[in-house]
């Protein structure tokens, strides 16, 4: 459903991505992980529309995501939850959640989309009045995939949803994205510092150094791959 060709992308005379090619198919998770400036982030923010490539294209069910505006993607039900959370701090849990359903198509299922993210997410729903500014750094993750969710998406893109948070709420929160996985046909792209959690949830990853495609395959070929486990499992 996701296809990337032959991506290049540059800052300036820094080249970020160089000739990266990526696919993705409908209900499938696919990892994207790197080491620090890969270009993991670069790589999601073009697919989102951020970004102009130099060169290659971007395509969603055959149809060009290349110079299309942010809210056009999100019309097309790409939904990005960008690393670092960035909820709507001075806004309470819910109408966070109402500003993930801002397109058409959204707007007309908020209500079982609010009911969707509540039960997934039980503590949201008991937060419900209060400002995602005091949420915990956990529960603010949470928020963020929930809005993410309630743009009722085609492909959720997740960037790195593991940062910042402690060892414990990262496995929690990995636990809620395998079964998202597991219980849609929606298709998920998350780029992830913390290989082995990313792998454990992803049918099938992609291994970005320097700005290009290293490595990739199932996750459970990328487990075994001694390249891949010394850089990244921690294993020599
Ligand atoms: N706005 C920018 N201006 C100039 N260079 C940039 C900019 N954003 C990223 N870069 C550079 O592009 C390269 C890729 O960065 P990117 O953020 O995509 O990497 P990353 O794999 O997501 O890293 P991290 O895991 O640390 O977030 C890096 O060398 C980075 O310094």
């Amino acid at each position: 459903m996701l296809n990337v060709e032959g991506l290049h992308v540059s800052y300036g005379s820094i080249k970020a991505l160089q000739g990266v090619s990526i696919e993705l198919n409908q209900g499938e998770c696919v990892a994207i992980v790197g080491s620090n400036g890969a270009g993991k982030t670069t790589l999601l923010k073009t697919i989102c529309g951020l970004l102009k490539p130099n060169q290659g294209s971007v395509e969603l069910e055959g149809k060009s995501l290349v110079g299309k505006m942010a809210y056009d993607i999100a019309n097309m039900a790409v939904a990005h939850v960008p690393e670092g959370r960035r909820v709507f701090t001075e806004m309470n849990v819910l109408d966070n959640l109402i500003m993930g359903s801002y397109v058409k198509e959204a707007k007309a299922h908020r209500k079982e989309s609010l009911e969707y993210v509540f039960s997934l997410f039980p503590r949201l729903a008991e937060r419900k009045d209060q400002l995602a500014g005091t949420m915990s750094g956990g529960e603010q993750q949470m928020l963020a995939v929930a809005r993410g969710l309630m743009l009722k998406p085609k492909l959720l893109i997740l960037d790195e949803p593991s940062s910042g948070l402690s060892p414990l709420i990262v496995e929690q929160m990995y636990e809620k994205l395998g079964e998202i996985h597991k219980t849609t046909d929606m298709a998920m792209l998350v780029v992830e510092q913390n290989v082995p959690i990313a792998l454990s949830i992803a049918d099938r990853g992609y291994v970005l150094e320097n700005g290009s495609i290293h490595v990739s395959g199932t996750s459970d070929e990328l487990m075994v791959d001694p390249e891949v486990k010394a850089a990244y499992l921690g294993f020599h």
